[in-house]
């Protein structure tokens, strides 16, 4: 049977194509109630509706920007079309309408972005700025929403609690039995009259009322958690500045003029246009499907929602928002589509389907021996041709005991109660701080043999501080007085230093609402910027004495950033940092300790990896700084240098391990799952921190990207599984490491990330779990679980609450199972012997209820036990019915 279930009723945990989701549901063939068995599984037709509207979109962009481009040809000929101010729109104080926005940016159309005064002529038409954003504190902000709409997007309906009940009626065993009773009772009370003839009809009703409202209470309580869980899947905040101060906000609250920031991974919210930024490009295939990435600037400003910031980072000005957009359209027909369903749901289908066509086999053939039993006691008595009021109740008996033998057979509660165990398990590991996005997850991640975690943010607080420096060359301690070091290095390098950190930076110093200084962006960013301002240097002066010339964003693949200024004084100069020993290669020559610059010899090479290794085997982050002066010959085009660089110094960051990390790295290893760190930091931090989690034994290899990129496939065999640190990886290594755990040695992958390019990993992972504060939208949305603490002792709660699941829905199959089976075996054999049903039909309706619904309950949602994490994982080749 395992093997007709695999081959018919088996689908991919993850991405399993619609002809397949499409071929178990034909074999289910006769259902007793298709809208209870399918209500949480796929809607097929509305994702195809979906996928058509991606293909619409595309071929809309596309004459879009065709025509826009042939707009910009003859713009100089062509005379500015009218436009006409609706009434209201004028009336609230605004110069545009949403219509007329609308097309600005869905049709890319040059023409009418340029007749309304370009992006500030529209910003000031939407009374908005562009450097302080909007200002909450007027009538006017109310009057926004109402005119043009808020960024929310249509929500498939509540389902009231009748249409459970109705829904549940809807089975076609109960329909012929309320037939039944209905007969049953006609006939009693013509013939035993009232009331003792009604005791059957009345009996069967009342129990099939029962069933009815016991089920559809479960179906809605359960529809209830999932509701309550979707709201949770949607929450994104994202930065805005409004009334001067940059914000977090959800991305509902947000409404046309409003200035959004947005960095690399993020995803566009709304509508809007390019208001300043570098290197943005953007992913536009969420939306229509096409993979290429489109550059944005001011030249082609037009941002769609429900893109991905690709690279770069940038401020846009919303101008349309929620259902107006292509994107809200399109999410009002996702949010139809369903999530996949789970293998363990299709299998349990696969076993009702076989077990419910034996089941109808019993049922008839148990109503061929009563009737056959009745006829020929009626042959005895000679009475064949004289057929009673009471023969044809008995008949109808019989008759009703076969159906409810089907209803019993059949286990329609079987595919329900994964779905319940699944909800169940999905709400309580909310509590415990993991959002499952992915039903199929929590099955899953109960197998898991393997978890590849990365470093930062995971096994660390993500709480970094500089704490060592070796600026001009030389090493100190700058955890406690910081200050001390300006007295130590000439003023010029110590100027050089503030001017790198304060201008080659991903992150920023502001005010917020209390007038309060805070600093935003990543943990490393943050670090730096707060190192150099307790040295005493002033961010915005900083930022203000120099003209931004280029920005090339951080990503972890060139693991560096860098910019390029003008000076005041006159000429370029571009600034890199990043992963020490790649920038330091990227120099040849070095500030000395009296603060000159002269080539970087042997020894200072020396000195200066000597001292990286030492930050490193503190297990702290070290990051290099450098710059190089390029007088006038750089444009805006040109990419910044990668080489040539004088090195200013380095800083060694340190981030602690999170308490609790070696207790679960140890319960993990307990419970037969291998963890290994997959980091992009240096391999001495990782092997340092490893070491400290307990995740590098004596026995284990730690390699860095490079090196692994570079081995053969026979080396890999034996490498692989010894690996314990992977340092200095680049999305790719992440990937193909993670690939070849799973189809070379067959295990069962976790996989966590937080950044864009951890997508791909997170993707191929069998369970992808991001990070929920650290992690960007794209790594989020190529999960399946979000670790919503950004705690690695999270993740082993997830493998916990996977085992319990597993084992549940086992408990309850096996619970069904003899249940069903010794029911239809009682039934059929007494029949067979004695001519009576010893269980009537409302007796097995009770059964039924309790084995379905009550059952189901009681044993699916049992949570789980510590015995759970010390046995080994079922990992891939499974067999559920043991
Ligand atoms: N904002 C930044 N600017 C320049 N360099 C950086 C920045 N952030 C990190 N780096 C450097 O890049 C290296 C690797 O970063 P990467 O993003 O690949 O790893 P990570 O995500 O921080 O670590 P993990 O993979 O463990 O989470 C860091 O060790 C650091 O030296
Ligand atoms: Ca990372």
């Amino acid at each position: 049977m395992e093997n007709y279930l695999n081959e018919n009723f088996g689908v991919q945990p993850k991405h399993t194509s619609d002809e397949v989701l499409g071929r178990w549901r034909k074999l289910c063939g006769v259902v007793k109630n298709p809208k209870r068995r399918f209500r949480f599984t796929a809607n097929l037709s509305k994702r195809y509706e979906a996928a058509a509207m991606r293909r619409t979109n595309q071929e809309k962009l596309r004459i879009a920007v065709l025509v826009s481009k042939a707009a910009i040809q003859f713009l100089l000929g062509v005379s500015p079309s009218d436009y006409t101010l609706p009434e209201n729109v004028k009336d609230a104080g605004f110069q545009v309408c949403a219509d007329e926005l609308s097309s600005i940016v869905e049709g890319h159309d040059v023409k009418k972005l340029k007749f309304h005064g370009d992006v500030d002529g529209l910003a000031e038409k939407l009374s908005t700025s562009t450097t302080d954003g909007l200002n909450t504190k007027t009538d006017q902000f109310n009057h926004r929403k109402e005119i043009y709409g808020i960024n929310k997007f249509a929500e498939a309906k509540l389902r009231s609690y009748w249409i459970f009940v109705w829904e549940a009626l809807q089975d076609m065993t109960l329909m012929i039995l309320g037939v039944c009773a209905f007969m049953s009772l006609i006939v009693g009370l013509a013939v035993e009259g009232w009331p003792l003839g009604a005791h059957d009809g009345l009996g069967i009703v009342s129990s099939i009322l029962l069933v009815v409202f016991v089920t559809a209470t479960s179906d809605y309580r359960q529809s209830l958690q999932f509701r309550d869980l979707d709201k949770e899947k949607k929450k994104i905040s994202i930065q805005v500045t409004r009334n001067g101060f940059r914000q977090k906000l959800s991305i509902y609250e947000l409404v046309p003029g409003d200035i959004v920031h947005l960095g690399i991974g993020d995803q566009v919210p709304a509508d809007g246009l390019f208001v300043s930024g570098f290197s943005v490009s953007i992913d536009e295939s969420s939306l229509t499907g096409e993979s290429e990435p489109v550059m944005v600037s001011s030249e082609n400003p037009f941002m769609l929602s429900g893109t991905k910031i690709q690279d770069g980072s940038c401020k846009m000005m919303i101008t349309t928002v929620g259902m107006r957009t292509q994107w809200g359209k399109l999410m009002a027909t996702l949010s139809e589509g369903g999530d996949d369903e789970t293998p363990l749901q299709v299998k349990l289908n696969g076993v009702a389907t076989i077990i419910g066509k034996g089941g109808l086999f019993f049922a008839v053939l148990t109503f061929a021996v009563l009737v056959q039993g009745m006829l020929s006691h009626k042959i005895q008595e000679g009475t064949i041709w004289n057929w009673s009021g009471e023969d044809a109740m008995g008949l109808l008996e019989f008759f009703a005991i076969a159906v409810t033998i089907v209803v019993v057979a059949v286990p329609e509660g079987l595919p329900l109660a994964v779905t319940l165990s699944l909800a169940f398990a999905m709400k309580k590991m909310m509590n415990d701080k993991a959002l499952v996005r992915h039903l199929a997850a929590c099955e899953t991640m109960g197998s898991a043999t393997t978890i590849c975690s990365d470093k930062t943010g995971t096994l660390t607080t993500n709480h970094m501080t500089v704490v060592k420096s070796c600026i001009c060359m030389n090493v100190k301690d700058v955890s406690t007085n910081a200050s001390s070091l300006c007295s130590e290095i000439p003023d010029s390098s110590l100027k050089l230093l503030l001017q790198t950190i304060f201008n080659n930076t991903g992150g920023e110093v502001v005010a917020n609402k209390d007038g309060k200084r805070v600093i935003l962006g990543s943990p490393t960013e943050t670090a730096l910027l707060e190192f150099a301002l307790s040295l005493g240097g002033d961010f915005h002066a900083e930022r203000q004495a120099t003209k931004t010339i280029k920005v090339e964003p951080f990503n972890s693949t060139k693991k560096r950033m860098g910019v390029v200024l003008q000076l005041p004084e006159g000429g370029m100069r571009a600034h890199t940092k990043g992963a020490s020993e790649i920038v330091l290669a990227a120099c040849n020559k070095v500030i000395n300790s009296d603060g000159e610059v002269v080539p970087l010899d042997e020894e200072s090479v020396k000195h200066l990896n000597l001292t990286i290794d030492q930050f490193a085997n503190d297990a702290l982050r070290t990051l290099c700084l450098a710059y190089i002066d390029l007088e006038n010959k750089f444009s805006p085009d040109d990419s910044v240098p990668v080489s040539g660089y004088t090195c200013i110094g380095i800083v060694g960051i340190k981030d602690p391990v999170r308490p609790g990390v070696k207790e679960s790295v140890a319960l993990c290893r307990s419970a037969g799952i291998t963890v290994r760190m997959v980091t992009g930091d240096n391999i001495n931090t990782a092997k340092a921190i490893a070491r400290e989690c307990g995740i590098l034994t004596d026995d284990g290899i730690a390699i860095e990207g490079p090196d692994f990129r570079e081995k053969k496939m026979e080396d890999l065999l034996e490498l692989i599984p010894k690996i314990q640190v992977m340092a200095r990886s680049s999305p790719l290594d992440k990937h193909t490491l993670v690939k070849h755990l799973r189809t070379t040695f067959e295990e069962v992958v976790a996989v966590t990330g937080d950044g864009t390019n951890d997508a791909p990993a997170l993707h191929e992972a069998d369970i992808g779990l991001a990070m929920g504060i650290a992690g960007t939208e794209v790594a989020k949305e190529s999960a399946d679980v979000i670790i919503l603490d950004d705690n690695f002792s999270t993740i082993v709660t997830v493998a916990k609450w996977g085992r319990s699941v597993y084992i549940n829905i086992q408990k309850f199959v096996q619970f069904q199972l003899t249940v069903n089976i010794v029911a239809l075996i009682v039934n059929f054999s007494s029949a067979c012997l004695t001519g009576t049903a010893p269980l009537t039909a409302v007796q097995l309706l009770w059964v039924n209820m309790i084995m379905d619904t009550l059952g189901a309950l009681a044993l699916a949602t049992e949570p789980p036990n510590e015995e759970l994490m010390k046995r080994a994982p079922v990992g891939k080749e499974r067999e559920f019915y043991q």
